[in-house]
């Protein structure tokens, strides 16, 4: 499988007034077509940075974020981006905010092909009967849902998401954990995906990247070696436990805290 996402010796420093603050030194990133990516670190470390350089939003320093073996050079449409907070638009219906990046990428699509889009992820994540509701009238968690049908309701290449999951409590969050599962297993797309909670980045995740303190480099690369089919009680089998446990370690390395890199190390 080819490396969708290709990011290779990429540093990068923001000019600030006090002098250039560098946040990533040295990461190294490859995510295959169809891969979801997980990455995890310190707080502060750079990870909100990362996103923005696959997303075109910003340019690194040096090295090179590569996307199908092209150097991304600026914003691309075939992004889908999903956040901590859902910012959806009040004065749209969930339906109009989920059609959203349609009008933008597709704006020769008829309405009703774009509704009919819509009203397909709506259903597959659970908010059937609620495509003529204002953000307002629905739970955090299903304000989520949507804004993850927004994401990826223009089939984007590429999802990235930042702390999506982060604000909500854990019974809703382990439910979307599982909705982002089946969405992937409906929907195929690469993904990366930012998250300060270990167990999420091995439930979800492919690959799981332990970035260390800033300035950020590839620290630590885990491969998820479980089924696709993941029930939520595999986090509480021993091989998961070992996995976490192996995280905890590398996290505590990157905080600075730990006693140098184990087995596995990327760098
Ligand atoms: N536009 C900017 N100009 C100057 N400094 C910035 C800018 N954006 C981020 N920073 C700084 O760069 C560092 C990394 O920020 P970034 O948001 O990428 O980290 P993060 O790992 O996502 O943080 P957190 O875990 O807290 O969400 C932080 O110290 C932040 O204050």
């Amino acid at each position: 499988m080819s490396d969708l996402i290709d990011i290779r010796g990429v540093a990068h420093a923001y000019r600030t007034p006090s002098g250039p603050l560098p946040v990533l030194d040295g990461l190294d990133i490859a995510i295959p077509r169809g891969e979801f990516c997980a990455v995890v670190g310190p707080s502060g470390c750079g990870k909100s940075t990362l996103t923005r350089l696959v997303a075109g939003l910003m340019k690194p320093d040096k090295g090179e974020v590569r996307l199908d073996g092209a150097p991304i050079r600026g914003p691309r449409k075939n992004v889908g981006m999903a956040f901590q907070n859902p910012v959806l638009l009040e004065w749209r219906s969930i339906l109009d905010n989920v059609i959203l990046p349609l009008e933008i990428v597709a704006p020769s699509m008829p309405r009703k092909e774009r509704v009919a889009r819509a009203e397909e992820l709506l259903a597959m994540v659970g908010l059937e009967g609620f495509e003529a509701k204002r953000p307002s009238e629905l739970s955090g968690g299903m304000r989520q849902r949507a804004s993850l049908c927004r994401a990826i309701v223009h089939k984007p290449d590429v999802l990235i998401m930042d702390e999506p999951f982060g604000a909500l409590d854990n019974f809703t969050r382990e439910d979307l954990w599982q909705t982002m599962r089946q969405l992937r297993a409906a929907e195929p797309f690469t993904a990366v995906l930012i998250t300060h909670d270990l167990r999420e980045s091995v439930y979800l995740g492919d690959q799981v990247v332990v970035l260390s303190g800033r300035p950020a480099r590839t620290q630590y690369v885990m491969n998820v070696d479980l089924p696709d089919e993941r029930p939520l009680d595999i986090l509480y089998t021993p091989k998961v436990g070992e996995m976490l446990h192996v995280l905890r370690d590398q996290i505590k390395i990157a905080q600075g805290r730990g006693e140098g890199p184990g087995e596995g190390a990327a760098a």
